[in-house]
């Protein structure tokens, strides 16, 4: 596996801001998509290309366009959907498969509730998305249910990963790279991610989290 921090001045900057323990539902909002937009940017940088001709307005001219497998966005619900957004503005024609996983808080354990994936899963490229990689629980079972649905090029974009979730996902699914905005410094004993940004989910969502 290989992981892939983004430090592009953006990115930081925005991710500066998204750490803000006064951030409001609708600042957070925003940035998680835009950082969403950049990731994903950097994520597609090695998809391959082939020429095609096009009639031009001068007469015909080679131009290029994105070959080989088509793409699903896999966002892993709820706190996926935060990213949704700025992933298709990049890549308009992918097709969403919808995972629904929930971490037990207090043995951390990922329970699935929802599966729904795109079919011909073995000719796509899919694109996980979640914030936060933490233990690796949600996202190793994410990546497990994508290779039993017959999904073999996988890469997940978060925007904050802790050193526990990045070792998880190496151990258990080696050939998946990990687009993240920040390798952050550890979990602390609730399975959080520090400095992190807190609970992404109620963040996006606006559950449990005073108006600010
Ligand atoms: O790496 P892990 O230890 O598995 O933790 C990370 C998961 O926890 C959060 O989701 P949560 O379970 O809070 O669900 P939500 O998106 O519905 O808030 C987050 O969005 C990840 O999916
Ligand atoms: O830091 C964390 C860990 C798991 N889920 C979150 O939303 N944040
Ligand atoms: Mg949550």
């Amino acid at each position: 596996m290989s992981i892939q921090e983004i430090r592009h001045p953006l990115i930081r900057h925005k991710l500066g801001l998204m750490r803000r323990a006064d951030i409001s539902t609708k600042n957070f909002r925003e940035l998680a998509q835009e950082v969403g937009s950049i990731l994903t940017y950097e994520a597609t940088r090695d998809l391959p290309l082939e020429d095609y001709s096009i009639n031009g307005w001068c007469g015909p001219v080679q131009v290029q366009k994105i070959s080989g497998k088509k793409i699903t966005v896999v966002p892993i619900l709820r706190a996926g959907i935060g990213m949704l957004d700025g992933v298709l503005s990049l890549i308009p024609g992918a097709k969403v498969s919808a995972v629904g996983i929930a971490r037990n808080e207090e043995t951390l354990q990922a329970h699935t509730y929802l599966e729904r994936l795109v079919d011909d899963l073995d000719q796509r490229l899919a694109m996980i998305i979640d914030p936060m990689l933490a233990t690796g629980g949600s996202m190793v079972a994410t990546i497990d249910m994508l290779k039993k649905a017959g999904c073999r090029e996988i890469r997940a974009l978060v925007l904050v990963a802790a050193p526990e979730g990045i070792r998880a996902v190496e151990q258990a699914h080696p050939d998946v790279t990990i687009y993240t905005a920040s390798i952050d410094d550890h979990l602390d004993e609730n399975g959080y991610i520090v400095p992190g940004l807190g609970d992404a989910g109620d963040k996006i969502f606006g559950t449990k989290q005073k108006d600010v």
